[in-house]
């Protein structure tokens, strides 16, 4: 070593640690990112153990009608709940239940999941105790059962201590006719009495069994987690030979192995139904930079898109939900405002005036969730994205329960993937999570719903969206497919210059320089990325790079907040290959007439709960990506040219003679003949989403 005697000596020594510390730290950013894999890896091979255990009791058929029970089954069905057929997995749900098997059951919300516990309730002696999360929830069923001259009663916060008594007394009471028992989590783990009677009840032989609704709120990974959800992992160890059914409308097999797990039933049998709601169209829509440019947008489609109807704008924080309610209402907008730090009274009080339809749209942040019971939910408007898809799919779904059409809306911009990331980034695998979601943001080639679909191990096929997202209702020719070998090598420069320098770069810095703007020293020495592509589809690069491993975020904490910023990910080693290639579709433009009112066609309602159907051909993995990075020439040449593989999904009529589509336009009017809208073709595009494509613009710009 050579000795130092300077201080000079000193400052170089410590510029040489410098460079070996950005070196340890792009190692260990390396690593950690291998390591999260592996965990994510390793957790979802034990799901799959927990899912083939649930598959092969699934396999067996629970749709009999000759066990001891059916006659039972059918006149209960027919006589007291005045319904004449079950729907999907209905049967399969009773069947199972009263064959003493714990199960789960899985079907989107409306598609009848109370009717699985509140019917074998009333075939033998004894009680059913119901789960449920929310007071709202069993007051309405209460209600509902009533009507039926079902005996039902909850015991809950709310209730008089009369009440409550009268409640606890049932559970020993072998005289009583109620046959049911609505209860909240809580009760199970702070009440001592309720817990002894429930051992009384037990013990008579009369507690017939568990029903745990809204079952996801056990696990954290689930979108509404209550903590005393977990505390029903005793009920099978102090209950053992009384089933558990839980229901849910969360299909993710990650959160259903958890649930399993917390009501230590592993394995038991998981019956779900298809999660494709036919009646909703999905799109995104580019987010205006400015929140005066958003508000434009949500005035327009309240206005004249949506005008008259029934709608929720989700907003990220409680300050963006107030100042967004408050934009819209000086717009002259009935809005009303949803967040969890208003007194309940308030929040009540607004719920209310959205049902009687003097506020045309709540602006919430998630907490206005749960217990939305409001069928004619026209639209779900998210100013910015969902932490997952899973919560997207759960929020965007409280629209259309009436199984006439609605739309789904996502404002996307790469800004809000970090005002989400750096939220969620402590939390294992909440990141990746985070990731898919902005992949359904991204995708411009796969039908939405596929995106959905895969996302809960489904396959709807091609064929099941019936040009219901804008992705299917496009013709390809508006996708532009841009290379972005250039792009990413610049990008390696700019990073290795700001890290040489100690400079710190979030994702707007990042791409001020690439876009040769902001401070001259981090900038590359190549073209101006603008001769190219917009700044805008310089976001999307930038968002797609990070999905893919080629950047990676780095988080620091500030006193006031936490910051993202970019380093270069794992796969950036693989742009030294000189075969490396790397393509990203970007859509052109959207059709979306924001001023033009909503279509409001709508598919037979029974279909919403029809089985899943054809298989599809693509993955969600397959997103905007073309063909893999490492290829060779010869290899890549063989591929399937871009413009042949979009032939696959392509709305033929549309794509052929776009200009001559002359379908006639829908005006949306609440009054409507139903009978005269069902009527009308699901699978034809329509004349106010139709695009029109200038076959001789050849930019990349939207
Ligand atoms: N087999 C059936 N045929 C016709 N209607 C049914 C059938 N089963 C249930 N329904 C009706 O469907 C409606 C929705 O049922 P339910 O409230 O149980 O749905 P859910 O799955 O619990 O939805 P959510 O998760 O949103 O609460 C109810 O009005 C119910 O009476």
């Amino acid at each position: 070593m050579t000795e130092m005697k300077t201080a000079e000596d000193y400052q170089l020594a410590i510029t040489n640690i410098d460079k070996e510390l950005v070196k340890v730290e792009a190692e260990i950013t390396k690593w950690k990112t291998i390591q999260r894999k592996l965990n994510e890896k390793k957790t979802s091979y034990k799901n799959a153990i927990t899912k083939l255990k649930s598959d092969s009791l699934a396999s067996l058929d629970w749709e009999g009608t000759s066990y001891e029970w059916s006659d039972d089954v059918k006149s209960t069905l027919e006589n007291i709940f005045k319904i004449k057929s079950f729907r999907p997995k209905q049967l399969s749900a009773i069947n199972s239940t009263l064959s003493g098997e714990h199960a789960i059951v899985v079907m989107p919300t409306g598609a009848g999941k109370s009717l699985c516990y509140q019917l074998p309730a009333l075939l033998r002696p004894g009680l059913t105790v119901v789960v449920s999360p929310l007071i709202s929830l069993m007051e309405d069923q209460i209600r509902s059962l009533t009507q039926k001259n079902i005996p039902a009663m909850l015991m809950c916060s709310t209730s008089s201590k009369d009440e409550n008594q009268t409640a606890l007394k049932t559970l020993t009471d072998d005289k009583t006719d109620i046959k049911l028992l609505y209860v909240t989590p809580e009760r199970f783990a702070k009440s001592k009495r309720f817990m002894s009677n429930l051992q009384k009840c037990h013990a008579a032989g009369r507690l017939q069994r568990f029903a745990i609704d809204e079952v996801h709120c056990c696990s954290q990974w689930g979108h509404d987690f209550r903590p005393d959800y977990k505390f029903l992992g005793i009920l099978s160890n102090m209950f053992p030979k009384v089933p558990i059914l839980g229901l849910t409308g969360t299909a993710t097999s990650h959160v259903l192995s958890d649930v399993q797990k917390i009501l230590n039933i592993p394995g038991c049998l998981v019956l779900k139904t298809t999660f494709n709601r036919p009646n909703l169209f999905y799109q995104i829509l580019e987010k205006p930079a400015t929140q005066e440019g958003c508000l434009d947008v949500l005035e327009k489609l309240l206005k004249y898109r949506y005008k008259d109807e029934s709608g929720i704008i989700y907003a990220h924080s409680i300050k963006d939900c107030e100042d967004l309610a408050q934009g819209l209402r000086k717009r002259g907008l009935r809005v009303g405002c949803y967040h969890a730090s208003l007194d309940a009274d308030t929040r009540s009080k607004v719920h209310q005036k959205w049902h009687e339809k003097i506020y045309q749209a709540i602006v919430a942040t998630v907490a206005f969730g749960m217990g939305i019971d409001k069928p004619d939910v026209r639209f779900v408007i998210h100013h910015s994205i969902s932490k997952t898809m899973e919560n997207y799919y759960q929020e965007s779904g409280r629209a259309g329960r009436d199984g006439l059409r609605a739309e789904c809306v996502t404002l996307y911009r790469m800004q809000d993937l970090f005002r989400v990331s750096t939220m969620v980034f402590s939390n294992n695998g909440h990141l990746e999570q985070l990731y898919g979601m902005i992949k359904y943001c991204l995708n411009v080639k796969v039908c939405r719903r596929q995106v959905v679909a895969e996302y809960f191990n489904e396959n709807w096929g091609n064929t099941d969206c019936n040009y219901m997202c804008d992705v299917c209702i496009h013709p390809n020719k508006i996708i532009r497919e841009i290379r972005l070998e250039e792009h990413i090598k610049n990008l390696a420069v700019v990073i290795e210059k700001a890290e040489k320098k100690e400079i710190k770069l979030t994702a707007l810095k990042l791409l001020d320089a690439w876009f040769l703007k902001g401070p001259v020293n981090i900038r590359h020495d190549g073209p101006d990325p603008g001769l190219k592509i917009s700044r805008l589809v310089g976001e999307d690069v930038i968002a797609y790079l990070l999905i893919k491993g080629y950047l990676v975020e780095d988080f620091h904490f500030t006193a006031m907040s936490t910051i993202s910023y970019i380093k270069c990910g794992p796969n950036m080693e693989m742009i030294k290959d000189e075969n490396f290639s790397l393509r990203m579709l970007v859509r052109k433009s959207s059709a979306f007439n924001l001023e033009e009112p909503a279509p409001c066609f709508v598919p037979a309602c029974e279909e919403v709960f029809e089985e899943g159907r054809g298989r599809s051909k693509r993955n969600i993995n397959d997103v905007n990506e073309q063909p893999p990075e490492k290829t060779s020439k010869s290899e890549a040449a063989a591929k399937k040219p871009r413009q042949a593989i979009n032939e696959e999904s392509k709305p033929a009529a549309v794509a052929k003679k776009p200009r001559q589509v002359t379908e006639e336009k829908c005006k949306p009017k609440p009054e409507q003949d139903t009978e005269k809208r069902k009527k009308q073709p699901l699978n034809k595009p329509l004349a106010s989403e139709v695009v029109i494509v200038d076959d001789d613009n050849d930019d990349f710009f939207w």
